[in-house]
């Protein structure tokens, strides 16, 4: 297969680009959401001003001495980068790293009583108690009369769109309108995800889960359908270890999507008991390893989670983050061979995507001249596409 080149790495320092407008604006607004949804000690509130202007106006300063993942972010490559624009290092790391000092600001890593507090939390519940998640649960009853196929398709479909519900991204002008219609995807490999995952096929399923709330509860439920018709003996639902990107799901918010389910009436109850009956026999086990919070592409991945990606029958990698992780958050050009950018990793792998950001690959050429030719470049960034890609 020919070598494409490596892309540019995208950095966040173009006025007017996208991921510009990510650290310029929304990074700003997540610090105004999180300072009202507490009631926050001084302490705090001085450490969110800080912060504020640091990542405006300032240079990234390192972790204090005493951080427990000091040496972690070390081997990450803060030293590296500590001291320069949050503008000008690669604009993954920049973003990782802010929600990294989000935390340190209100206190999350400790010692102290504020250790451990979800500062999403709020905003997390809030959508997972909403009318639209009703309305998505008591669809399930009609779901529950279809044959298994379509019911599988229509899963897999509620978790691609279920990637629209992202909380950050509604955050500021850079986020999507997320009640523009669908208008479909832009690369479609169902088919052979599904040949993957036949009925009573057995395996490993590896899913790397993205958002809490409207994105995991379709997630779970197409973990519950896949495992219940034996697509997969075993699921690894891979979660963040804490919180980050505002929404991502962390295992309270797993814990909270289950009992929400089970909580509800009609089918939804059913996928949720079924779900709690997987935990208990070890046919679904929740990890969270810290790489999932690492500033860094999917080929730098540890020797453990490699194993286990490589163990997996198929990876399936949920969001636009992951996405970027995974073919790397580079200028690629469009149509460059997801076969190509994803040859690192250990597996098969599958992509299911809104697009949030301007990273895309594997596009075939007709799509991506289709899309050029509307103008409009939003259909990178605004989530109103989507893709489901297979590298078998
Ligand atoms: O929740 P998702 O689908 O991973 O999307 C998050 C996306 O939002 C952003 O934070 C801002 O667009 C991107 O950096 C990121 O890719």
């Amino acid at each position: 297969m020919p070598e494409t080149p490596p892309a540019p790495v995208i950095l966040g320092n173009e006025p007017g680009s996208f991921p510009h407008g990510v650290l310029a604006e929304r990074h700003p607004a997540v610090i105004a959401q999180v300072r009202e949804a507490f009631p926050w000690e001084p302490a705090q509130h001085r450490a969110l001003d800080a912060l504020l202007e640091s990542c405006t106006e300032g240079v990234i300063e390192p972790l204090p001495a005493d951080a427990p993942d000091r040496e972690r972010w070390t081997g990450w490559g803060m030293d590296t980068y500590a001291g320069r624009s949050w503008f000008d290092v690669p604009w993954l790391w920049s973003e990782s790293y802010f929600y990294r000092l989000l935390l340190q600001a209100v206190g999350y890593f400790g010692p102290g009583a504020w250790q451990g507090i979800d500062p999403f939390r709020p905003a997390k519940l809030a959508e997972l108690d909403s009318p639209e998640t009703d309305e998505e649960l008591a669809a399930l009853d009609d779901l529950a009369g279809l044959p298994a196929g379509e019911q599988a398709r229509a899963l897999l479909h509620g978790s691609l769109w279920g990637n629209r519900a992202d909380l950050g991204f509604r955050l500021s002008a850079t986020g999507g309108d997320t009640r523009a219609a669908a208008p479909g995807l832009v690369a479609d490999d169902s088919e052979a995800l599904w040949s993957l995952l036949p009925p009573a096929g057995g395996g490993t399923l590896c899913l790397v889960a993205d958002n809490a709330g409207r994105e995991l509860v379709p997630d779970l439920l197409l973990v519950a359908h896949l495992l219940a018709h034996g697509h997969a003996e075993r699921a690894v639902l891979h979660v963040k270890p804490h919180p980050y990107y505002v929404s991502d799901a962390t295992t309270a918010d797993v814990v909270d999507a289950v009992r929400r389910l089970t909580g509800a009436g009609g089918a939804a109850a059913a996928y949720g008991r079924r779900l709690w009956d997987a935990l208990a026999r070890g046919r679904l086990t929740v990890r969270a390893h810290p790489f999932f919070c690492a500033p860094l592409p999917y080929a730098d991945m540890p020797g453990d989670l490699r194993a286990e990606c490589a163990a997996a029958t198929v990876t399936v990698v949920k969001g636009d983050l992951n996405y970027r992780r995974l073919v790397g958050d580079r200028w690629w050009p469009p149509t460059t061979p997801l076969a190509e950018v994803t040859a690192h990793f250990p597996g098969p792998v599958a992509a299911l995507r809104t697009l949030k950001s301007d990273v895309v690959t594997g596009l075939d050429a007709g799509t991506e001249a289709a899309l050029t030719a509307a103008g409009d470049q939003r259909w990178r960034t605004s989530g109103t596409h989507a893709l489901i890609q297979v590298r078998t």
